[in-house]
């Protein structure tokens, strides 16, 4: 059998309204899902695909600016991690060529305690230009906030930890969507770069809704490339670096990329939600997997994130 088919798809409401039995059967689901392939395909979950096509014409029409106006959204503080990252700026750890695309990033908008949290969590910025994109974008962050956070009510119960563990870290997260347009190649596509090349996301998971058209690929633990398709009542769920390092790589991140179509007239537009600890979290290694030993040293997650960001150019993002 093909292994993509035995990819579990899940029903986050099993989760939610089901019995004992549905929810502990979920919960291994999706622990073997994210360690035997690194991610899992979810339905019946509380991201509306109405809202999503809303949302992907409202991104179109904000990447067809004039760059001069997306450039006055690039937001100089803090990493690029809110407002416009422009074409070129963003290349995978370790890769000498930039990714094909230019993104959008939306953060919480309320932070519940300001004095501890503001200072890492910059404002959003909004386009002027684009009506109803801030209104839509939120109702989409409060959708994918709230499946990552039962998704990793979840994983808490297969980890074994205290029933608020991840709930605790997940208050005044730092999770964001990342509306990405990647266009059309053109006939002078730069030699050797790609779409995406191959790496891993630095948070805990990445939750995504299906992408205008194909091109991503995981690669999953047998070390074959898998293409993902999505429908548009799908999320794909996969696992990132902060994950991986408080799992003791009992569940590894998700080595993922998105490669060239064949044709170079089209565009491709894709939003995950990358799900982030609140900044002052310490990335600990769970008990239940210690094992034989611990391979990362404790870490804060507003540092880890730093760092990652160094690593990826977005420090650069100006
Ligand atoms: O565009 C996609 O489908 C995936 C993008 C991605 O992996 C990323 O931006 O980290
Ligand atoms: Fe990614």
């Amino acid at each position: 059998m093909d292994a993509i088919r035995k990819v579990p798809e899940l029903s986050l409401m099993s989760f939610v309204n089901g019995t004992t039995n549905d929810k502990v059967k979920f919960t291994n689901e999706l622990f073997r899902g994210l360690k035997d392939y690194g991610f899992i395909v979810l339905v019946d979950h509380p991201v509306d695909y109405k809202l999503t096509s809303k949302a992907y014409d409202l991104v179109h029409e904000f990447f067809q600016l004039p760059e001069a106006t997306k450039r006055q959204y690039i937001c100089k503080e803090g990493g690029g991690q809110r407002g416009y990252t422009a074409f070129g700026v963003e290349h995978a750890k370790n890769s000498q060529y930039p990714d094909l695309k230019e993104f959008w990033h939306v953060g919480r908008e309320t932070i519940k305690d300001p004095a501890r949290f503001k200072k890492h969590l910059p404002d959003n910025l909004w386009p002027t230009e684009v009506a109803e994109f801030k209104d839509v974008m939120l109702k989409l962050y409060d959708g994918m906030d709230t499946t990552s956070t039962l998704i990793l009510d979840s994983l808490g119960m297969a980890l074994d930890v205290p029933q608020n563990y991840f709930r605790d870290m997940l208050s005044d997260g730092n999770s964001i969507i990342r509306a990405i347009h990647y266009p059309p190649l053109g006939p002078a596509a730069p030699k050797n770069a790609v779409r995406a090349a191959a790496h891993e996301d630095i948070n805990l998971i990445t939750c995504m809704v299906g992408a205008t058209s194909a091109g991503l690929e995981l690669l999953d633990r047998d070390g074959k490339w898998l293409p993902v398709s999505c429908n548009d009542r799908q999320l794909v769920i996969d696992s990132g670096d902060m994950l991986s390092r408080i799992t003791n790589e009992v569940i590894p991140a998700t080595t993922h990329r998105v490669v060239n179509p064949d044709d170079a007239t089209s565009n491709r537009y894709s939003m995950p939600f990358f799900t982030h600890p609140n900044p002052d979290t310490m990335l600990t290694c769970i008990p239940s997997c210690r094992g034989a030993g611990e391979k990362y040293e404790p870490i804060n997650a507003h540092d880890w994130l730093m760092q990652r960001i160094k690593d990826i150019g977005l420090n650069k993002n100006k």
